[in-house]
């Protein structure tokens, strides 16, 4: 099987990059990492990227006059590589659904709460403020209406009662990192089809 061309886009410290990154390496997820889009000047995961020698296309949000813009100089930053799969990977920007459409049920995105519950930012701070004793993590397709695209996989964490915003973070991102990677392998290996709302596939 053909390996998949793949382009991350991550804003910041970019650690489910690079757990990506390191399953595309030991050929867990049959892919290409081709370029890494980000949107924030000096983010740490564009170190990692060149670390690995990978095109970084920083697209500074700052430095566009409209959001359509923006968008644009990606889309033609991007062309080349004829991406047969986009991840986010914390990336804190939501795309348009001109964006979308050119990579349609081709992009996805993990998200630290078991949509569709919390959708948005600060999601582990939406979970203990709702008081939920069961959190987690969620990677699903990505379509215009945020968070909400057909969901991949899920995993679970508890929620402690002195839990913070960072220790629950801290504990749904060791879910994040093996979910995304399952997710995406089975992407890659073209194991996954959609049926309306439901992804099919998911399971052994
Ligand atoms: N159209 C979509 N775009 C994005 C999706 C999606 O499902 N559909 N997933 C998000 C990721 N994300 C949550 O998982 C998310 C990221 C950013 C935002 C947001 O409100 N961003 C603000 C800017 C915030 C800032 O400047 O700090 C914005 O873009 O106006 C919400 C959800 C990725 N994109
Ligand atoms: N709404 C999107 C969102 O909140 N995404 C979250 O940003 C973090 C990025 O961490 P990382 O840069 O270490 O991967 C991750 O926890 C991811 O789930």
């Amino acid at each position: 099987m053909t390996k998949k061309k793949m382009v991350i886009f991550a804003s910041g410290r970019g650690s489910n990059a690079i757990a990506l990154h390191d399953a595309v390496e030991a050929g867990t997820i049959k892919a290409d990492i081709k370029a890494l889009v980000c949107d924030i000047p000096g983010a740490p995961v564009m170190d990692r990227a060149r670390e690995w020698g990978i095109p970084v296309i920083l697209a500074d949000r700052k430095a566009f006059d409209s959001k359509e813009a923006f968008e644009a100089y990606i889309l033609d930053a991007i062309a080349p590589y004829e991406a047969d799969v986009i991840c986010l990977a914390g990336f804190m920007r939501l795309l348009s659904g001109d964006f979308i459409s050119h990579y349609e049920h081709k992009m996805l995105n993990i998200h630290p709460a078991l949509l569709p519950s919390f959708r948005g930012l600060h999601a582990q701070r939406q979970a203990i403020e709702a008081g939920v004793k069961i959190a987690g993590c969620t990677v699903h397709f990505v379509v215009p209406d945020m968070d909400a695209g057909p969901i991949i996989l899920q995993s679970a964490v508890p929620v402690y009662e002195d839990d913070t915003e960072d220790t629950l973070a801290a504990r749904i991102l060791t879910k994040e990192h093996p979910t995304y990677i399952k997710a995406a392998a089975l992407f890659c290996d073209d194991k996954l089809t959609v049926r309306g709302n439901v992804v099919m596939g998911t399971q052994e």
